[in-house]
């Protein structure tokens, strides 16, 4: 729907914005918090209308302008009715103010009263009170016909004959054609019961008992007649066509003038006191105040309404307005607390990643215990301190008719989303990926395409990082970035591809489809990225390029030539075949997929590759995928920001800035961002730490809601595990990919017996903090690609921590295979390896009991452990103290051979028993 700013509807109005403010706010419109705030057409409209209706008053409509008075069962004691009636000091001043205005300014009144009456009606009656209602609102409500003013349903005796086109309510001036009305018609007519306001007495009134005072219908305009002990009885004279008050002096009242008095139950509740209104709105008694009292807001000149006439109007403040609510001071007797329910929009929670179950109890207002009860039903176990997800907690306010809303920080007000018309994109070079399995020439082909000599760069021939080159060839620039192939690195190679717009598929011909070229496929086909299959090797005599291309075709990659959709190049990085037609299909790839981007909005990209580098700190190779990145620009990448201090591209030269489709490394940021992070350029340092903490912080409380359940089966597992040995490692590596990479790898190890824990893992050297980490927590300390720093090798050594350095992964991963079986328990088996039968027994005071026996089978070794069989049956095992042939100590004695054996600890030996000899062997266990 159309809208209307505030200020086009004040300027349509003539009038200030403030005061339009001003008034639409008094009068509830809650959206209006500025004069640059917006209404629906059609609000706008109605608010148009009143406001001219305001100007341009309607003739009034008499049977508008009645009162009701009503009468609430509860009647509130006088101080309380008081406090009710009366309006706060500022309010009275107010008033007192506006008393001293001319009689005039209050011509305008019926028109603003009409306009209104239907907003206050909206109002909810808080207090029990009388009232006072313009008529045509209880006619609304009750649904009565327009009160004739000659039969009132009730009247309040004496009857009041009242003139049929009464004026306007509450004027204090007769309307078009007043009908001169006695002053007791006039009390009658207008009596309003005011509860236990004793002392005034409309004494021409003679008090009647059984008056149902719900039903009293005064009419219009009413002379009245002033009784108050306070003041000075004063009769007023009943208004006349003709009759035009003079003006009263200051303090004093004129002469004619007419005034509003409420009837209110005398102090026995049956008889009727009277009450000035005049003055003080309809609300309460204007006590001992001087000057004409103010029937009806001013108006100003030229009929519009003034500001204050507008609040007043809309708080019912105007002298001659209906008072539908009053709020009153809560009565010590009997005091009633008034349970006030916050509006809709104020029923919002707002919440930004997760909030405490204490916080949220007291945002309810409801008792934390509550909450912990319900979440209980819900089957949530809950502590006082719990921290709830969004989620859990717009459940648990919805009871209370809450709304909880996920709030707070709007990181897009920081990232600009610049939209790209179509005249914006300019051409940017393809992001091609080359992957495969491990070893099919990945490097080696790209090294060949950008003539540079990587591959030998390489530790152990292998590639264990993304690498980002750009590459210039007869068709423009390419962006290659060459993933690593061994299995560890899946991440890495689902990171290249999600960043690229052409896969090459690397397949040494000689060897054919392998699990990692299958790996790469997937990876390819789920980011929707065209797949180019360069078949490497072919200068090898056992390739076998049509057996490649029968493999990947069960793989659901058919090559063109067998009608298929898939081109497929022989190529051999070796020999340097090929490789202009390589780059041709990727160009004409590029071209089909026309590949564009706008280089003048904030760079945004993602980062390739991180590492922590010496006197460098935190470096990082992104790829530039939109905008133009500038050195000196404030860039922002997961939890970490930065100013960029410098940029070098991929051959190492600096560079000022970088167009779109090409890698770069950064420095200046704060961190080490974590491969296939974005990064966005915003508007200065700071705002790009507000995002860099603010993620923090959202991950931090998110970590926070992660609630510790215990499953039976985790119950059972850890069980299990009771007596799994751990190897604990401190891993550090040169970049952060590698650290993934060896980090899932060695977790790759773990088995039912040892299972390898991270305890850290992290970008850089070794430090002295990862020592006294391993240290205290009893790990080995293991870098990947990195050294350690100087004065660690000797805090190491200190401490006895064992560092470990390696530049290979299969090296890294069979020393802590190693390692994890160096803490297995030893196995130990026994091995029999001889039996003698005891054939004599003779005692050596120096040796105790010999037993003289023939070797049945095997050797007798001194050294071995025997076991005593008597009839099949162990009666002793032990170790064997003395072996002996002849008078002479041998060590060992072999089948057919007799001897004398001793044996340690035991001398209850018979001839006939068996003694096995035996050795205990160690077994190493196997993970
Ligand atoms: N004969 C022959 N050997 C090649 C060819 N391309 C690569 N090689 C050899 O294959 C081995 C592996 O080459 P790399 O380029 O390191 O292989 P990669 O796929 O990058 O290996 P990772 O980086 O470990 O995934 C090296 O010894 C290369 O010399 C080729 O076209 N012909």
């Amino acid at each position: 729907m159309a809208k209307k700013r505030v200020y086009e509807l004040a300027k349509e109005l003539g009038m200030q914005n403030k005061e339009l403010v001003d008034w639409l706010q008094a009068r509830g419109y809650d959206e209006v918090k500025s004069h640059s705030s917006s209404l629906d057409d059609d609000v706008a409209q109605s608010v148009l209308d009143k406001v001219l209706a305001a100007r341009n008053p309607a003739p009034a409509a008499p049977a508008a302008q009645g009162f009701v008075v009503r009468r609430r069962r509860a009647e509130p004691s006088a101080p309380a009715a008081e406090a009710a009636h009366g309006e706060a000091p500022a309010a009275h001043a107010a008033e007192e103010a506006e008393a001293e205005a001319p009689a005039e300014e209050f011509e305008a009144a019926p028109a603003a009263e009409e306009e209104m009456a239907p907003e206050t009606a909206e109002e909810p009656v808080v207090a029990e009170e009388p009232e006072i209602v313009a008529k045509a609102e209880v006619e609304a409500e009750e649904a009565a016909p327009a009160p004739v003013p000659e039969a009132p349903p009730v009247p309040v005796a004496p009857p009041a004959p009242v003139a049929p086109a009464a004026p306007a309510a509450r004027d204090t001036r007769p309307a078009q054609e007043p009908r001169a009305l006695s002053p007791s018609q006039m009390a009658a007519a207008h009596a309003v019961p005011t509860p236990n306001m004793p002392g005034i007495r409309g004494p021409n009134v003679p008090a009647q008992a059984g008056v149902d005072h719900r039903t009293l219908r005064p009419t219009a305009t009413q002379a009245v007649v002033i009784s108050r002990p306070l003041i000075p009885v004063r009769r007023v004279t009943p208004p006349s066509s003709t009759f035009k008050p003079a003006p009263a002096a200051p303090g004093k009242r004129a002469i004619g003038e007419v005034r509003e008095f409420r009837v209110v139950p005398d102090s026995q509740g049956r008889g009727r006191d009277f009450i000035d209104v005049t003055r003080t709105g309809a609300g309460g008694p204007a006590r001992g105040r001087r000057g004409a009292g103010r029937a009806a807001p001013a108006a100003a000149p030229g009929g519009i309404p003034s500001k204050q006439d507008l609040i007043d109007l809309a708080k019912g403040r105007g002298g001659a307005l209906p008072v539908r609510a009053r709020k009153r001071k809560p009565t010590k007797k009997g005091a009633k607390t008034l349970i006030t329910t916050p509006k809709g929009s104020k029923r919002v929670i707002r919440v930004e990643e997760a909030i405490s179950l204490t916080d949220l109890s007291q945002r309810l207002g409801v008792k934390a215990n509550d909450l912990i009860r319900k979440l209980m039903r819900m089957g949530v176990p809950a502590q006082i301190n719990q921290m709830l997800d969004v989620d859990t907690a717009q459940l648990l306010a919805a009871d209370y008719d809450y709304t909880v809303e996920k709030a707070g920080y709007i990181e897009e007000e920081f990232i600009s989303a610049v939209e790209d018309r179509p005249e914006d994109l300019v051409s940017r070079p393809p992001v091609v990926t080359i992957m495969g399995h491990v070893d099919h020439g990945k490097t080696s082909l790209l090294d060949a395409l950008r003539h540079a000599n990587v591959a030998k760069g390489e530790a152990g021939g292998i590639t264990q990082h993304i690498g980002a080159y750009s590459v210039q060839t007869a068709k423009g620039p390419v962006t290659f970035l060459d993933t690593p192939g061994h299995e560890a690195f899946t991440a890495m190679r689902a990171r290249g591809v999600q960043a690229t717009d052409v896969a090459v598929l690397v397949v040494a011909a000689d060897d054919g489809v392998m699990p990692q070229t299958v790996e790469s496929i997937n990876h390819a086909k789920a980011a929707e990225v065209p797949i180019i299959v360069a078949i490497n090797k072919v200068d090898k005599p056992e390739g076998n390029p049509d057996r490649v291309k029968q493999m990947l075709a069960e793989h659901g990659l058919v090559p063109e030539e067998w009608g298929g959709e898939t081109i497929m190049i022989p190529v051999s990085a070796k020999a340097k075949l090929n490789l202009d037609q390589l780059l041709e299909y990727i160009a004409l790839q590029s071209e089909v997929l026309e590949l564009g981007a706008n280089p003048t909005k904030p760079a945004s990209g993602v980062v390739i590759e991180a590492k922590l580098e010496k006197g460098r700190g935190p470096v990082a190779t992104v790829l530039v995928q939109e905008g133009t990145l500038k050195v000196g620009e404030a860039v922002v990448t997961g939890t970490h920001f930065g100013k960029l201090r410098a940029m070098t591209d991929d051959k190492g030269r600096p560079v000022k800035e970088v167009k779109p489709g090409y890698p770069v490394e950064i420095v200046g940021l704060s961190g080490v961002p974590s491969a296939g992070d974005e990064f966005h350029v915003v508007k200065d340092v700071r705002a790009a730490e507000e995002v860099a903490k603010n993620r923090e912080l959202q991950e931090r409380k998110k970590e926070l809601t992660k609630t510790s359940k215990l499953t039976l089966e985790e119950i059972f597992a850890k069980a299990g595990k009771a007596d799994q040995k751990e190897l604990k490692i401190v891993l550090k590596a040169d970049v952060q990919g590698s650290t993934e990479a060896v980090a899932q790898a060695l977790d790759k190890l773990s088995t039912a017996k040892v299972r390898v824990h991270i305890i850290h893992k992290g970008v850089g050297a070794v430090t002295e903090s990862d020592i006294n980490l391993a240290k205290a927590s009893g790990a080995v300390v293991l870098g990947f690609n990195t050294k350690a720093e100087s004065k660690v090798a000797e805090v190491a050594n200190r401490f006895g921590i064992d560092v470990r350095h390696y530049t290979v992964i299969y090296e890294a991963v069979d020393d802590v295979r190693l390692a994890m079986e160096g803490l297995l328990d030893i196995l130990t088996r026994e091995r029999t390896i001889g039996k003698a039968e005891v054939r004599t027994l003779f005692s050596v005071p120096k040796f105790g009991v010999i037993a003289g026996s023939a070797v049945l089978d095997g050797k007798i070794l001194r050294s071995a452990y025997a076991r005593v069989l008597r009839g099949g049956k162990k009666v002793f095992q032990g170790k064997i103290s003395s072996l002996r042939r002849f008078k002479d100590d041998v060590k060992e004695v072999v089948q057919g051979f007799e001897c004398g054996i001793a044996l340690e600890g035991y001398t209850e030996l018979a001839a006939g028993d068996i003694i096995e000899a035996f050795d205990i062997e160690q077994i190493r266990q196997k993970l």
